[in-house]
């Protein structure tokens, strides 16, 4: 629908009576009166609806946060999971249901819970009701992640739509069993996996991701990732949104013999502080919730930040929730890319204590640094896979 601008605009003269004296208001040169898309409205309506239960405390349904901020074709909403933005939810409809997926840059398996689960792993989620003339005979998955939470099940070739791009034959991975972290996250009923599909763990053959199924047929074979702090940010499939981004596009070639959308880090800086080289080797991985760098970095970080220590107890980087940390930048492609240092005081080690969990910790025994939400929440990340997969970043 055009967008239908009508411009009024009028010359008015007010008179006003103010006790027995007539008072002329001085007369407005002009004013304009813009009206927009009904449809604009109509979202709208949902948004109002948002800012409702906001501000009556109610828990938001993700069925009405999805509504509220659907974007243009290609673009999905990424909803904060939680509170500290621990994960973000993507709508994704498999078949006739629509599921709520964290979109994870980080691994390649689409897999969601299903009708072959106990029915006890179902309460509070929706699921994928399996159509046993769609299986993929022969096939099975299991999955590990780093956390050590994990899934495993058999495989679907179904339809799939998510921000209207539809894949009609896609790999579903139907689980059959889930790890008690997933039992207990009753948001999440599954994952998006958006890394290379050389990773996906279907055996005895790996099947493409979502993106891999539907690449050819989007204008630009990339997907770009909007991820917000504490608010709702997008998966745009196909562009790139000049109005979710500010000055350039850094890109660097990503390194694909691991499978992860993998690139060179040169080095770092501390709030004001001076430049330091070094050769990071990072994963950009939206599914990891933290940012996990070298211990030289992180120590020295954490050295400028008053209170701050490394805790076995709390299992990393604390310090009093009081404090707002400096930035930290690290620089790509000769870029600067800063993370604030109000994104680096992630939450409460527990609810309602008054020390912090640091959002950025060391990544010892991990192997390679992850760039997770806590840095690409103020960025706007281009995934391109084309001969040359690159990635590329800018400012939100
Ligand atoms: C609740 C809640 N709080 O924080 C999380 C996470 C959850 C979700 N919940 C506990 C379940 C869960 C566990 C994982 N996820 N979701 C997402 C995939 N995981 C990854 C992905 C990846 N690329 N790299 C490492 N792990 C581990």
């Amino acid at each position: 629908m055009p967008s239908i601008i009508n411009t009024l605009t009028a010359a008015v003269a007010f008179v006003g009576v103010v006790g027995a004296t007539p008072v002329e208001i001085p007369k407005p040169k002009h004013f304009t009166i813009k009206q927009v898309e009904r449809s604009q409205f109509l979202r709208n309506g949902a948004q109002s609806k948002v800012k409702t239960f906001r501000k009556y405390g109610a828990k938001i349904p993700l069925s009405l946060l999805n509504a509220a901020y659907a974007g243009p074709n290609g673009s999905a909403p990424a909803v904060p999971g939680d509170a500290y933005d621990s994960l973000y939810l993507t709508p994704v409809t498999i078949a006739n249901t629509t599921v709520q997926l964290d979109a994870d840059t980080g691994s390649a398996d689409l897999w969601v819970f299903s009708s072959l689960q106990a029915s006890s792993q179902l309460t509070g989620h929706d699921y994928y009701k399996v159509d046993a003339s769609k299986k993929v005979q022969g096939a099975s998955w299991r999955i590990t992640y780093g956390d050590g939470s994990g899934a495993a099940g058999t495989v679907y070739a179904d339809k799939v739509v998510v921000g209207g791009v539809t894949a009609t034959s896609q790999a579903v991975e139907a689980a059959t069993s889930v790890s008690a972290q997933f039992q207990q996250d009753r948001d999440t009923d599954g994952l998006l996996g958006l890394a290379f599909s050389s990773i996906n763990t279907v055996k005895p053959t790996p099947q493409k991701t979502f993106f891999d199924t539907v690449k050819a047929s989007l204008p630009e074979p990339l997907f770009s990732v909007n991820l917000k702090y504490h608010a709702a940010g997008s998966y745009d499939f196909g562009f790139i949104d000049k109005a979710k981004y500010t000055g350039d596009i850094t890109y660097v070639d990503v390194i694909t013999k691991n499978g992860f959308w993998e690139f060179t880090v040169d080095g770092y800086a501390i709030g004001s502080g001076a430049t330091t080289k070094s050769s990071i080797d990072a994963i950009a991985d939206t599914g990891t919730t933290l940012a996990y760098l070298p211990s030289t970095l992180v120590s020295a970080y954490y050295k400028q930040v008053t209170g701050a220590k490394n805790s076995a107890q709390d299992g990393g980087y604390v310090f009093p929730c009081s404090t707002t940390p400096p930035d930290l930048s690290i620089v790509i492609g000769g870029v600067k890319q800063t993370i604030p240092g109000k994104h680096i005081n992630y939450a409460p080690v527990t609810t309602g204590s008054t020390t912090c969990f640091g959002g950025v910790q060391d990544n010892t025994g991990i192997g390679f640094s992850i760039l997770g939400d806590i840095f690409l929440k103020s960025k706007y990340v281009i995934h391109e896979a084309k001969d040359t997969p690159r990635i590329g970043f800018a400012q939100q």
